[in-house]
């Protein structure tokens, strides 16, 4: 697909202001950089010496283990003294030389409060991943494992009534096919909500609120929060696939991944798709998104909730989620769920730059797609780059040349946890400023927003 170079800008002068904290440290750029980060880095640091507690040996592993807290602690330190970001050390992954172009060409010298938002935190994670990577006792290590665990553990009562609820909702869509549009309406703003449980905003999600979110969801409650749907056009698309295919760039583990699992196992149940390929993270990513070991993970609790050492399950709900975990271990088996867990997703570059440096994702996978679903905020902020748009900037526009007329069908499904936003109506946009003052960057409000591609017409 030729890339349509108007629509490209070099990452460090973008059309609109990127995000970078504010001097006077009165936005959530500056919060994030000077706050809720450097606490996402301590409890890193704090659970890592927990493990290195409980390590029985060999004492090289433990040694190892003391001094990776160490080089954590000196990033956590550049970061709050506002050092220049430095160049990645060689940990054997092939982005390396990506990510060090990137700094070297774009953002050279720069300090973390003069970097933008969307290049210092993703390149924060890649640091700590590389330090991981980079030993030999722990570079299997996933220092998030524990906390996505123990929030699904603790929400496994709810994980079976819903895995029941689109059970159900899947035999009557087989059974009648006029059920099927407002089905998809349903899985949809499921997905969506899922994207509420991220544990790098909300770090102690308590089953009680996972709950109560579910709650809000079953009655409907949240309708009124998705301020920009565009759920009938995404369902013209749906509705004329025969056997097509779905991708599915995910965000979060434990509970959103579970929705994303539930929507695609009604569009293959239905029959709208033959194929769903799931794009998870290669490397531990802003706390809880999905690796290829979440995936499993979830799979096989499923299948087994003892697994999970979770509290007893009402005997009907367990019987059906064993038989949805069985019946995703098959689907994984013949391929017609694939994993592809592309590096272009944890590097630098924003995903309008998907044609040009992430061509293994795109080229060899999501054109192949009739309808890609992007989960998320980081995945939103990524789609749109991160930039103060004017708020009714149509959702196509700001993607550029990723939602060219040959391209297929993006899905944004996203609570939106941060400033930027596009495709409001300005006047709706004003409305919720008087309603909520942070709404953009409350996690209370959602969009399900298309960009049609080949499917324009
Ligand atoms: O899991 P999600 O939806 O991508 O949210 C994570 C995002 O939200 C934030 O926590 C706040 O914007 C960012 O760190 C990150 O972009």
């Amino acid at each position: 697909m030729p890339v349509d170079a108007g629509l490209l800008f070099a990452p460090n002068d973008p059309p609109f202001k990127a995000h970078v904290a504010a001097p006077d440290g009165s936005n959530f750029t500056y919060a994030s950089l000077h706050d809720r980060v450097p606490h996402i880095l301590t409890d890193v640091i704090n659970d890592l010496y927990a493990a290195v507690q409980e390590r029985a040996g060999p004492e090289a592993a433990v040694a190892e283990g003391k001094a990776l807290t160490g080089e954590l602690s000196r990033l956590k330190h550049e970061m709050v003294t506002n050092k220049p970001l430095t160049p990645l050390e060689d940990d054997g992954e092939e982005d390396v030389a990506a990510w060090n172009h990137w700094l070297a060409t774009y953002f050279p010298g720069a300090t973390w409060y003069q970097t933008p938002f969307l290049a210092w935190e993703t390149y924060m994670y890649r640091r700590m991943a590389g330090i991981f990577r980079r030993s030999q006792h722990w570079a299997a290590h996933d220092f998030f494992a524990a906390r996505k665990e123990a929030t699904f553990r603790a929400s496994m009562a709810a994980v079976a009534q819903l895995c029941a609820r689109v059970d159900a909702l899947t035999a009557e869509s087989a059974a009648d096919p006029a059920k099927r549009r407002v089905a998809f309406a349903e899985l949809l703003q499921a997905s969506l909500w899922g994207n509420q449980t991220d544990l790098s905003m909300f770090p102690d999600l308590t089953s009680e609120a996972l709950e109560e979110m579910q709650a809000r969801m079953a009655s409907g409650a949240n309708g009124s929060k998705v301020v920009a749907n565009d759920t009938d056009r995404i369902w013209q698309i749906a509705a004329r696939l025969r056997g097509g295919r779905i991708d599915i760039v995910l965000d979060n583990s434990g509970f959103e991944l579970l929705q994303d699992v539930l929507l695609a196992h009604w569009l293959v149940a239905v029959g709208i798709a033959a194929k769903v390929v799931f794009h998870p993270k290669r490397i531990p990513w802003y706390v809880s998104d999905v690796t290829n070991r979440d995936f499993h993970w979830l799979v096989d609790v499923a299948r087994d909730p003892s697994l999970a050492g979770a509290p007893g399950l009402a005997p009907g709900d367990e019987a059906t989620l064993r038989r949805l975990g069985a019946c995703w271990a098959g689907l994984l088996a013949d391929g017609v769920w694939e994993l592809r867990d592309e590096l272009f997703w944890t590097g630098p570059y924003g995903f309008r730059y998907l044609p040009t440096e992430g061509r293994d994702a795109w080229e060899n996978a999501l054109v192949k797609a009739d309808i890609v679903f992007f989960k998320g905020d980081l995945n939103y902020r990524k789609l749109v780059y991160d930039l103060d748009w004017p708020v009714a900037t149509p959702f196509a526009e700001a993607l550029g040349p990723i939602a060219a007329p040959d391209a297929p069908a993006i899905v944004a499904l996203r609570t939106a946890k941060c400033d930027t936003i596009v495709g409001i109506d300005e006047a709706r946009a004003r409305e919720l400023s008087a309603e909520h003052k942070d709404w953009a960057c409350s996690g209370q409000y959602g969009v399900i927003q298309l960009s049609p591609g080949r499917w324009a017409c």
